[in-house]
Parts: C-alpha cells; sequence; structure tokens
C-alpha cells in the first residue's frame, strides 16, 4: 500500500520525492503506521520573506493575500511552480509578480512540509530571505504590501504554522519545519503537532536544483 502510494505522490509530483530530509522520512513512516495511505499528493511552492532596514528598525514585508489560497492572512510572497522552473526562479518570478520587487541578494533557508488530517495532501514550502530593493513593493491583485517591525509580525492574522517558524527565520536559522494541520486546514488554521529541525550547517545556502534532492549538496 505504501509502495502504491508513494508512486501515485511521484507522479502527482512537479519535483522528485527523494530526499535525506529528516522530517520527510519520519512523515512517510507515521503515514505507514497509521495504516493511513502514505502521502496522496505531493505539492511543492515557494515563500520568500523579505526584509530591510528603515530608520535604523529591521524589517520584513507581509502581503495581505487578497484572493486563493490563504485569502485574508499575511503572508510573504510566493506560489506553485511553472513547467521546468528551478525553485530560486519561481520564487524570484513569484516574488516580481506579486510585487513588483526584484531583490540583489536572494537565499534559501527552509522547508517547510504540511499535513492535513483530513486529506492526504503533503505541501512543501521552500522559504527564501531575500534583500535589498531598488523601489518599493507595488499592491497587486494578489497581495496588499505593508513593511512590518520584525518586534511586531502580526501572528494572530496569519498562518498559524508562521508562530512555531518564523521567529526562528527572523534569528538566520535554517531549518526543516513539519506542520501537522487539524481538519479544515486553512478555515480552521490550527496546528495540532509541530517539529523544527536545523538544517546542518554543511546544507548549502541556495537550493539544489529541481532535479535534485531538496537538502542534500547539489
Ligand atoms: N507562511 C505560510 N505560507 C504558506 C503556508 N501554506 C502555503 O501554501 N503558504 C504559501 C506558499 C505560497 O507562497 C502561497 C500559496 O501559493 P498560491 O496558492 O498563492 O500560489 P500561486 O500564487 O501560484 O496561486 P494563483 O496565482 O494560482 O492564485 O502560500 C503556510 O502554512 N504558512
Amino acid at each position: 500500500m505504501a509502495a502504491y502510494a508513494d508512486a501515485r505522490a511521484a507522479a502527482n509530483s512537479v519535483l522528485p520525492l527523494a530526499t535525506d530530509a529528516p522530517l520527510y522520512d519520519k512523515i512517510r513512516r507515521r503515514t505507514r503506521e497509521d495504516g493511513v495511505e502514505a502521502i496522496g499528493s505531493i505539492k511543492d511552492y515557494t515563500l520568500v520573506e523579505c526584509f530591510r532596514t528603515h530608520e535604523g528598525k529591521r524589517q520584513l514585508l507581509l502581503g495581505m493575500k487578497k484572493r486563493g489560497f490563504g485569502v485574508g492572512k499575511w503572508n510573504g510572497f510566493g506560489g506553485k511552480f511553472d513547467a521546468g522552473e528551478t525553485v530560486r526562479d519561481c520564487a524570484l518570478r513569484e516574488l516580481e509578480e506579486e510585487s513588483g520587487l526584484v531583490p540583489e541578494r536572494m537565499e534559501w533557508r527552509a522547508q517547510l512540509l504540511f499535513t492535513f488530517r483530513d486529506s492526504g495532501k503533503l505541501m512543501r514550502v521552500h522559504v527564501f530571505a531575500a534583500e535589498g530593493f531598488a523601489g518599493e513593493p507595488v499592491e497587486t491583485e494578489e497581495m496588499a504590501p505593508r513593511w512590518f517591525d520584525v518586534d511586531a509580525i502580526p501572528y494572530a492574522e496569519m498562518w498559524h504554522d508562521d508562530t512555531f517558524w518564523l521567529p526562528r527565520f527572523l534569528a538566520g536559522e535554517r531549518f526543516e519545519g513539519w506542520f501537522d494541520y487539524a481538519a479544515g486546514g486553512e478555515a480552521t488554521n490550527r496546528v495540532l503537532a509541530h517539529e523544527v529541525v536545523p538544517l546542518p550547517s554543511s546544507t548549502p545556502l541556495k537550493p539544489p536544483r529541481a532535479d535534485r534532492n531538496f537538502i542534500s549538496p547539489p
């Protein structure tokens, strides 16, 4: 059963499932032990957290999502992959499409995994930190941008998982995270269990190419 589920997941994935990531393997073990049909499908996304220093204060750019998945929540900028895109290409394209910004520097820092108690979906989000912008962000059809001081992040109006990982991201850590959402996912916005595992210092600063696994060096 597990082998079938993995094959189906591979067929649905834009990226290969093979990975050394400790939490990813754990999710597969847990779903097998529970008798759940492992991971039914896997979807990859990017997310870019943009930083600046303004009047002596460190700030994070968030956008109020105006439509689609996560509507009504503040979040970084990102989305789904276009065919053939690398992780980095996708992150840069989504950031520019949703905010008009092009960063001078951008580094890959985290991989977030999401499971949902009422579905076999696994979401995998590749998170970058970006810095150095020529202009101001613009409001787009998808996002209304606003800079927040890093000590005044509106966690109550964000995805629940951000409470657990964003403070560590703001502190400059690199990690893999796993967040297990209650039934209802987006609407209930309730993480039932989570784990965050720091990545070894040998982990490359940029993600491997899309045809390799995400944690091992390319
Ligand atoms: N901080 C945070 N971000 C998340 C979570 N779940 C989740 O999908 N995201 C991010 C990843 C993506 O950047 C974004 C979802 O992508 P999207 O559905 O807007 O993708 P898109 O822009 O390609 O969509 P569209 O044009 O088709 O509407 O939200 C989460 O739990 N926390």
